[in-house]
């Protein structure tokens, strides 16, 4: 049977992905003749001593770039802090680094999230926040839809009194090839709960750009 890939749903994208929309995966053999045939395709010969391995290399490191698939946002959330003595304010962890691919041609785009949530009667490990970037840096997808999923995630599973997340990045995919504009970024938002108030997405970007550590 041939692979069937359906588009993601929101819902479908909050849960691990490989079940939900590869009806079957293909083998090890199978992408590393994938491989080999692109190799062709670029104009070289995938048989000369170099590039022997590289097919096996490439299948390996698609485990390592694309393991966002195999992983669930929700269950990287579910543990909650609750004892932080009343405090309510913002928190927010910024200049989180990601290394995404773009869902059109599966060239590199390369930033920074930052995300700023009030807390609604708990708290989640830092590091955690850093960690549903991972998951969803390490699929294929658009800008636009990292930075809805990963606020629809936290909003979803804390339901905190607002979260805001910003996304900074440079697509190879507008730099190295198309178009070829070295340095120019794209900015994205997506804010839900108190964040929706104009002044505190103004609050949120001025922690966001203030001076570092
Ligand atoms: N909105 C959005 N566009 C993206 C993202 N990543 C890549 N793109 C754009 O996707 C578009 C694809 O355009 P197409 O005309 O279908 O493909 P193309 O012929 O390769 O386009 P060029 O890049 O202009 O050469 C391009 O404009 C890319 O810049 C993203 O994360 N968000
Ligand atoms: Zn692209």
């Amino acid at each position: 049977m041939d692979a069937v890939v359906k588009s993601l749903s929101a819902d479908q994208a909050l849960r691990p992905a490989a079940d939900t929309f590869l009806v079957r995966k293909p083998t090890r053999e199978e992408a590393e003749e994938a491989v080999r045939t692109l190799i062709l395709w670029a104009g070289d010969d995938p048989s000369r001593e170099g590039l022997l391995e590289t097919p096996g290399r490439v299948a390996k490191a698609y485990r390592e770039l694309y393991k966002g698939y195999d992983e669930d946002p929700e269950e990287i959330l579910e543990r909650v802090f609750e004892e932080v003595d009343g405090y309510r304010d913002m928190v927010l962890v910024r200049d989180i680094p990601f290394y995404s691919h773009c869902e059109h041609h599966m060239v590199p785009f390369v930033g920074k999230v930052h995300i700023g949530y009030y807390p609604n009667g708990g708290v989640v490990g830092l590091s955690k926040l850093a960690r549903v970037v991972e998951v969803y840096a390490r699929r294929l997808q658009t800008q636009e839809t990292m930075t809805a999923q990963i606020a629809q995630a936290i909003e979803r599973t804390l339901k905190p009194g607002g979260v805001a997340v910003l996304v900074e990045a440079e697509h190879m995919c507008m730099s190295m090839r198309g178009v070829q504009k070295q340095g120019s970024s794209t900015m994205t938002t997506q804010y839900t709960g108190r964040f929706r108030d104009p002044a505190e997405q103004v609050r949120f970007f001025t922690m966001v750009k203030s001076p570092g550590l």
